[in-house]
């Protein structure tokens, strides 16, 4: 691969998405340009999202491959960002393989019946492409229209998605889930063993349909302690990034409040690891030893601060990453639903500017 030279500026189109530069970056190759998108960047904090999303629930908007296809497309067309993330939520495969849940604006997934028996336990049945022939094609149409840019295609980890499973819904404690990993090891370690399976067959049909990257989110990860995070939790996650191993696609892992685990989020079989905002990304690089690719790391609530405070934080964000094996410029978690859209745009022709090279 030829080193790219200045002459291409952010502007120049790379000729496929294998050779864009979020993908160049997450395997750790030179690009003409820092990468960025945002976690969350199709959705509320688009004027656009909400007109499409009008009278329509969010299971059903993620089931409908026109929704999914013009949903992705809004963020990438309005601000330029390098790779489309799939319209879907973490919870699509557990509603398509029959757990019987729904999304609540507002609350986030709740689960009519939560997961805590061995009977239980038979409900999360594996995820055959069949169950998903619409997810397929909302990712066949995507790539089509996409052209160089990238799609990135994700799942929920086991942790996170059992979560949601164990507790019913959202919860500040995991209170449920981790009497339940501590009292019967046996039934956790089935149920994410399962979990694995449904989250790396998701990710797998995405990939195969022509996603150029997969991100596994691990978003409550935090809540662990080291010593339970590698005890009950990582091998699971191996598996499910495991799953997409053979299809050469760059693996993003992410979670939040993960400071203390991000070398074992790389362990697990990431080419990326993803840094939420409360670790520097200086600091993340002396914990993962240049092993990993780093994604992230600006405070999504710093969006609301004026331009003249966010604008050093965003260059010194690109700076810290230019020391890192590759770097994917994100925010440290998800775009908040108020968030002026502008700002957003206002950052990726930032990153673009002062990463030329
Ligand atoms: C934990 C988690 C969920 N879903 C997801 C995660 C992991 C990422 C993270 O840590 O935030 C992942 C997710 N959910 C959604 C996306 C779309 C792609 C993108 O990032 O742009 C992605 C990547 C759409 C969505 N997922 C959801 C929305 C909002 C629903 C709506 O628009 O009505 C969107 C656009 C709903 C959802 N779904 C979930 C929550 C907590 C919520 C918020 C509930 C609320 O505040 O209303 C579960």
């Amino acid at each position: 691969m030829p080193h790219v030279t200045t002459s291409q500026t952010p502007a120049a189109a790379p000729a496929s998405p294998a050779d864009s530069p979020l993908v160049r970056a997450a395997r750790g190759l030179p690009v003409p340009h820092t990468p960025v998108w945002f976690m969350r960047q199709a959705g509320r904090s688009l004027p656009e999202y909400r007109k499409v999303r009008e009278g329509v629930g969010m299971l059903e908007s993620c089931r409908r491959p026109d929704l999914v296809t013009e949903i992705t497309l809004q963020p990438v067309r309005r601000h330029g960002v390098d790779a489309a993330i799939f319209f879907s939520d973490i919870v699509v495969p557990l509603a398509a393989v029959g757990i019987d849940l729904d999304i609540v604006p507002g609350v986030g997934p709740v689960i009519e019946q939560p997961v805590r028996t061995r009977a239980d336990l038979e409900r999360v049945r594996d995820l055959v492409p069949e169950d998903v022939p619409d997810i397929a094609e909302s990712v066949r149409l995507l790539v089509a229209e996409l052209g160089p840019t990238p799609l990135i295609g994700f799942a929920g980890a086991p942790f996170t998605l059992a979560s949601y499973l164990v507790e019913g819904g959202p919860s500040r404690n995991h209170e449920h889930t981790k009497a339940l990993m501590y009292g019967d090891p046996d039934l956790w370690h089935d149920l994410c063993a399962r979990l694995a399976r449904v989250s790396g067959a998701f990710l797998r049909v995405q990939a195969r349909a022509g996603a150029s990257a997969v991100q596994l989110f691990d978003s409550w990860a935090g809540a662990l302690s080291r010593a339970d995070y590698l005890r009950f939790v990582q091998r699971h996650s191996a598996d499910a990034l495991a799953a997409v191993a053979d299809l050469d696609v760059p693996r993003i892992h992410f979670g939040v409040g993960t400071g203390e685990l991000l070398a074992d989020m790389g362990e697990a079989g990431a080419d990326v690891v993803g840094v939420d905002f409360r670790v520097s990304l200086t600091d993340a690089l002396a914990r993962t030893g240049g092993r990993w690719a780093l994604q992230g790391n600006l405070d999504p609530a710093l969006l609301f601060a004026p331009w003249a405070a966010v604008e050093p934080q965003v260059r010194r964000i690109v700076e810290e990453g230019r020391a890192a094996p590759g770097h994917l410029f994100n925010l440290g978690h998800g775009v908040l639903p108020d968030t002026d859209p502008d700002a957003l745009t206002r950052v990726v022709e930032l990153v673009h500017e002062v990463s030329a090279r």
